[in-house]
């Protein structure tokens, strides 16, 4: 289903961090990072029960140690103030994820939590979701192509045509490495273990030649030679800035083609304030939008107790934004009730394939973006409803060779 377009869209605002290495640095220390503004209209966050309830190994961001209170100092009970206890242990560390496991997790295509499987994960396919699931690697692994870099709205070539969805996230969440596995190429978008790589919006064409009836393209606009246009942008919160924000959020709100948005939240940290806000304005801009848990292999303990935990919140969470903004972006046709989990590392990806959760990913992408996948094929299905909003007009598509 298209994404219906909003009346209005908030202006972002990226947490602006002056970057530590940065020449100026010195003329900003002052400075303090910003949080995204919030929208006056939002409800006191829940933030605090919510996290209270999530598993000890979920570490807050950025991560902080517990301080247990010093040996000579014993802690006072709070029932009973004169009554001293000895100091509690500091809290374990849960043990890290075994050899095994990983193995597991790197190589099973589809892991998910649906409605019916809270709050457990599901990681078995069936045989027709694995016919699905070939079929989705083959679209996303053929005719690969780097598209352009944007540095603002007006940067994005014209398409009228190619469906595109934007992926999302906090830096270092892992949205270029999960690009990169979508379409099995480890070097496709550049990833740094330092948060801030992405500095730009960087497009990528996937899949075989659309199958555009000659009739519709208007003349002079040339055939688009893939199918899909997926979009790494640069992430909000700790190194970001805060025009950075400015771009996306303009190309949220006027771009033609766009079909839907990936938002990547980090299993081993806790929902951020910037998450939260990044779901509502998308709900608020009515953009269909589905959520994938990353880095599954990292934090240590159960994965599959910490992912699933994690997932039944979040569907909690879009439950709760879905009916406060009131707008039809509702569970199924405005967010994917499924919560899907990547381990999408850059090691991993030569040998992923679809294994990692990667499959099942890809599956829900095409479906958003208009794809049909019942058949064997992929194939893209016939839109009904259009698009309202302001079309944007710049050069034509520049489908770069080479
Ligand atoms: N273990 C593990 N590491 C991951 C995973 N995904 C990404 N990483 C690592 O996380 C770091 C950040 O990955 P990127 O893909 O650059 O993250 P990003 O969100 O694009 O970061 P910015 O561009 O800075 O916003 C890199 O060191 C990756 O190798 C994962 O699923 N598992
Ligand atoms: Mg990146």
């Amino acid at each position: 289903m298209p994404p219906m377009k909003p009346p209005s869209l908030q202006r972002i605002s990226y947490t602006r961090l002056i970057p530590l290495y940065s020449p100026h640095s010195a003329c900003f220390s002052t400075s303090l990072p910003r949080w995204p503004r919030l929208r006056p209209s939002a409800k006191p966050s829940p933030s605090r029960s919510t996290n209270a309830s999530l598993p000890s190994n979920h570490l807050a961001s950025p991560p902080s140690k517990p301080s247990p209170p010093p040996p000579e100092q014993p802690q006072l009970q709070p029932n009973n103030p004169k009554t001293p206890t000895t100091p509690s242990p500091p809290p374990k560390r849960p043990p890290p994820i075994s050899k095994s496991h990983k193995q597991t997790l790197f190589t099973t295509p589809l892991i998910l939590q649906t409605p019916s499987s809270t709050p457990s994960l599901t990681t078995t396919t069936s045989k027709s979701q694995a016919t699905q699931i070939s079929s989705a690697a083959s679209f996303f692994t053929t005719g690969f192509q780097f598209l352009y870099s944007a540095e603002s709205l007006k940067h994005h070539p014209k398409n009228l045509h190619v469906p595109e969805i934007i992926i999302l996230g906090a830096s270092n969440v892992g949205k270029s490495s999960f690009l990169n596995a979508l379409v099995n190429k480890p070097d496709a978008a550049r990833v740094s273990a330092r948060p801030g790589k992405t500095t730009l919006m960087n497009a990528f064409a996937v899949g075989p030649p659309p199958n555009i009836p000659k009739g519709t393209l208007k003349a002079g606009d040339k055939m688009p030679r893939y199918s899909l246009v997926l979009v790494d942008t640069p992430g909000y919160g700790f190194r970001s800035q805060a025009s950075w924000g400015d771009s996306v959020w303009k190309y949220i709100k006027a771009r033609k083609m766009l079909r839907g948005a990936v938002v990547l939240l980090s299993s081993e940290k806790r929902l951020m304030e910037q998450d939260r806000w990044i779901l509502r304005t998308l709900a608020e801009a009515n953009t269909r939008t589905m959520v994938v848990l990353t880095k599954a292999d990292k934090g240590g303990g159960s994965w599959t107790q910490r992912c699933g935990d994690m997932a039944t919140l979040l569907r909690d969470e879009l439950k709760k934004i879905s009916r406060s903004v009131g707008n039809g972006w509702g569970e199924g046709s405005g967010w994917n009730p499924d919560i899907h989990v990547t381990a999408a590392g850059m090691d991993h990806v030569p040998r992923l394939g679809s294994g990692g959760g990667v499959g099942g990913v890809r599956m829900s992408i095409l479906e958003m973006a208009g794809f049909d996948l019942q058949e064997k094929e992929v194939k893209k299905k016939d839109e009904t409803v259009t698009y309202g909003g302001p079309v944007v007009s710049f050069d034509d598509i520049k489908w770069k060779t080479g």
